[in-house]
Order: C-alpha cells, then sequence, then structure tokens
C-alpha cells in the first residue's frame, strides 16, 4: 500500500514535498513585530513570491509533486462541522481576549469561503476589519493594530511537522508566534482525504508536554534519527519521542540527541548540520568546541525498565559511522570553516540544504563559497534565489517538508 507518509532517510529521492507559497502574512510585518515575529527584516514582497515560485519550480522540474498548505487546509475543512470547530479553536488559540471579539471574528471568518478564510486566518486580521459589539470595552483600545496576528513563518513548513517512517510528529512549538501553525497540519492530517485514515502514525502531537520543531528533526535512515537539542527542542521531548517510537514498531531503534548552541542563528539543528549523500554532511565549523568535540546522546532500544540506554559521546564522526555502518565519512564545513564567510553564509542558511536525492541538494544562490566547497565534493548543487526568502531566517530545507521519499537501496 502507498502511505501518503513514507520517509526514511534525508536523501532518498523526494517524490512529494509539502510546500507554503508566502502570502500576504508577510506583508504584515512591521519593525515593531518583527523581532517578535521572528524575523529579522521585512521582505519585498513581490519577490518573495517570486524567489518562491522559483524554488517550487526547482523541484518539480527535478519530478517532486508539490503540495501547498493552503490548499490542502481549506480542502479539510468541506465538512462543515469540521470548519466550524477548526475556526473555534483556530480563534480560541489567537489570542482574543472576550468572547464578543472571538464570536464576531468568528463570523467574519465564516462568511468566507474555504480559500479566503485560510488566507485571512494566516495573514492576520486587522482590528478596523470587524465590527465587534461593546467596542468600548478596554480590550479593544490599544494601538495594536492586529485582532489575530498575522503567521509569517509558515512557509517554513519544516518545522510544524515532521515525516518520520510512514507517520510524523504534528509539532507543539516553542514561540507564540507559531504555535498555530501545527493546527492547520492536524487539521490536514485528520480531515484531508489525502491523509485522513489512512493509518498514518502520530509519533507526538501537538498537545504534547514539550517542545519540538522539525528543523531539529533529521531522519538519518530507516533506523535512526537526529535530533538537536536546541532553543526550539528540549531534551524531553527527545525522550518522549524515542519512547514512543522505540514502543510502537516504527523500525526506529537510535536517535542521536545532539546538543547545539541555543542563539538565534543557530535556532535548529538544520542550520548548522544537514545530510548531503549516503556519507557526507555539510556542518557549520562554529558547533564543534575547540578540540573538534561536541555533546552527542546516543539514545538505543532496549529491554531494560526505561525501554532505552542513553551514552553520551562527543565525536560526532564517530558515532555517525557507527551508527550508519560507514568506515569513512565527510563532514563539508560550510563557507569552507573560514572565520568571515562560515559565519555569514551560516547566518543565510549556507548550512540548510534540502537534499533531493543522494548527492543533489537544493541551496541558497548567495551562498556562493558553501556552494562551491559542496561542488568539490562532488555534489550536484541546484541553486535557488535567497534576496527576499532568506530575510525570514530560513533555507531550502526549512522551506520544505518531505511527504514521500524512494527508499535508499
Ligand atoms: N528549520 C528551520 N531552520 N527553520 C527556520 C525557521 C525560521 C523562523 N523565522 C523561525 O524563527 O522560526
Amino acid at each position: 500500500m502507498a502511505y501518503p507518509i513514507h520517509v526514511k532517510s534525508e536523501i532518498g529521492k523526494l517524490k512529494t514535498v509539502l510546500l507554503k507559497r508566502p502570502g500576504r502574512e508577510v506583508e504584515n510585518l512591521t519593525p515593531d513585530t518583527m523581532e517578535r515575529l521572528l524575523f529579522d527584516d521585512i521582505p519585498f514582497f513581490e519577490n518573495i513570491q517570486k524567489e518562491h515560485d522559483y524554488f517550487a519550480d526547482t523541484l518539480r522540474k527535478e519530478g517532486v509533486e508539490v503540495l501547498y498548505l493552503e490548499k490542502l487546509a481549506a480542502e479539510s475543512l468541506v465538512n462543515e462541522e469540521v470548519k466550524q470547530s477548526f475556526l473555534k479553536q483556530m480563534i480560541d488559540e489567537s489570542g482574543l481576549i472576550s468572547d464578543y471579539q472571538k464570536q464576531a471574528v468568528i463570523e467574519y471568518l465564516g462568511s468566507m469561503n474555504n480559500d479566503q478564510m485560510i488566507e485571512k486566518i494566516m495573514a492576520g486580521i486587522r482590528k478596523h476589519e470587524v465590527e465587534i459589539p461593546h467596542q468600548t470595552c478596554l480590550d479593544t483600545l490599544d494601538d495594536y493594530p492586529f485582532l489575530t496576528d498575522p503567521m509569517p513563518n509558515l512557509y517554513f513548513t519544516r518545522d510544524p511537522i515532521a515525516s518520520i517512517g510512514n507517520g510524523l510528529t504534528v509539532n507543539r512549538m516553542t514561540f507564540a508566534a507559531r504555535q498555530r501553525e501545527s493546527l492547520f497540519i492536524e487539521t490536514i492530517m485528520n480531515y484531508h482525504p489525502r491523509f485522513a485514515d489512512s493509518g498514518i502514525q502520530v509519533w507526538l502531537d501537538r498537545y504534547t508536554g514539550a517542545h519540538i520543531e522539525g528543523g531539529d528533526e533529521l531522519v538519518l535512515s530507516d533506523t535512526v534519527l537526529a535530533v538537536g537539542i536546541s532553543q526550539r527542542t528540549s531534551a524531553h521531548s527527545i525522550k518522549l519521542l524515542a519512547e514512543k517510537l522505540f514502543k510502537n514498531n516504527s523500525g526506529y531503534e537510535k536517535v542521536l540527541a545532539i546538543k547545539i548552541p541555543n542563539n538565534r542563528a543557530m535556532m535548529h539543528l538544520d542550520t548548522v548540520f544537514t545530510m548531503v549523500d549516503y556519507d557526507k554532511f555539510t556542518i557549520h565549523p562554529a558547533i564543534l568546541d575547540s578540540d573538534g568535540k561536541m555533546d552527542v546522546y546516543v539514545i538505543e532500544k532496549a529491554n531494560n525498565e526505561l525501554g532505552m540506554t542513553i551514552t553520551l559521546r562527543n565525536n560526532i564522526e564517530d558515532v555517525l559511522k557507527e551508527v550508519l555502518n560507514l568506515s569513512e565519512l565527510v563532514l563539508i564545513p560550510t563557507g569552507r570553516g573560514d572565520a568571515i564567510v562560515a559565519p555569514r553564509e551560516q547566518w543565510n542558511d549556507g548550512s540548510n540544504t534540502l537534499a533531493i536525492a543522494p548527492g543533489t541538494v537544493v541551496t541558497y544562490d548567495r551562498n556562493y563559497v558553501s556552494n562551491e566547497v559542496l561542488r568539490e565534493y562532488g555534489l550536484r548543487v541546484l541553486e535557488v534565489l535567497s534576496g527576499e526568502l532568506s530575510r525570514g531566517r530560513g533555507g531550502p530545507r526549512c522551506m520544505s517538508q518531505p511527504l514521500v521519499r524512494e527508499d535508499l537501496k
């Protein structure tokens, strides 16, 4: 049977991917809100859309089926009851204070067709758009222009979800700015005809008591995962994920919990480390200490009381060789490891490659040194436009969620 989700590696030929075209939500960023909404600058709208279309076309030309989150979400709400309960939950999670506000917003959105409604929820709702009874109540009087916030990070489809084997994690995200994103995913998985009732396993849901984001979740093989302990993913959530995978015949038997620095530039593991071929990885040198070491906790399925053993190691190269049965392995340094080039290109996601087949990667054109190094190592590098997309601090891996990859031979 063909599963709607089937991802057993980071590099198997990509067959189906989930994207989100940047919409009005990025036009609703302002200098006052961008930091809280996790942006470092305001993108030029027309160009960010063009660049994203170029990215999608690059994938299509390589034979990848491109699905759009916004379209799937709208198609999931055909049933009126489903639509109403989705709307209610979305509005409950949108930070509105009074019931009057909530009711007025639900009525406003409910009067639209499903495509418009999804677009509007994602874009955010300005105060002047909705007439609210009892407008004099204090909670609508401040200067803040939005009733519900825009969700400008939606084009980073990597994060609210992670496909693992024939299942997924629907993520409880760290910052309020992104938490509603995974409600779209949950709704699609439960109600879209392509996914509903197809036996997809949910390894963690968005109500899990610990946070995790897909940028930290790397599927190294059909038995091994790597998960970053990062600004966005807690060690506790990795333990919960390992437990769930080990107990439920997922096929996964090892999880590498990789500790990375907690800062803006390196918010997720995939901003500093990605797999690009059977035996090749990109790595940002700044995650290694002066001896070239870092903390890697190897979590293995076991027949003990915990159901697992946990061993602290510090040589990532040795650990990767062992768990992937490789005699040799290449770590390719971002920006050639240069003290200026590496941090500069990493900032614009020079380490954040999307592998679409073993040895074929999609990268941002601006990171020309890192791209050159990848080519020197024999990789096929497909460059995409990055003037505006990069302002959201995410690259090709962040902007894509593989749903189906071919198994490796
Ligand atoms: N997988 C990733 N590295 N995603 C990058 C997400 C960037 C986004 N602005 C955020 O801060 O959440």
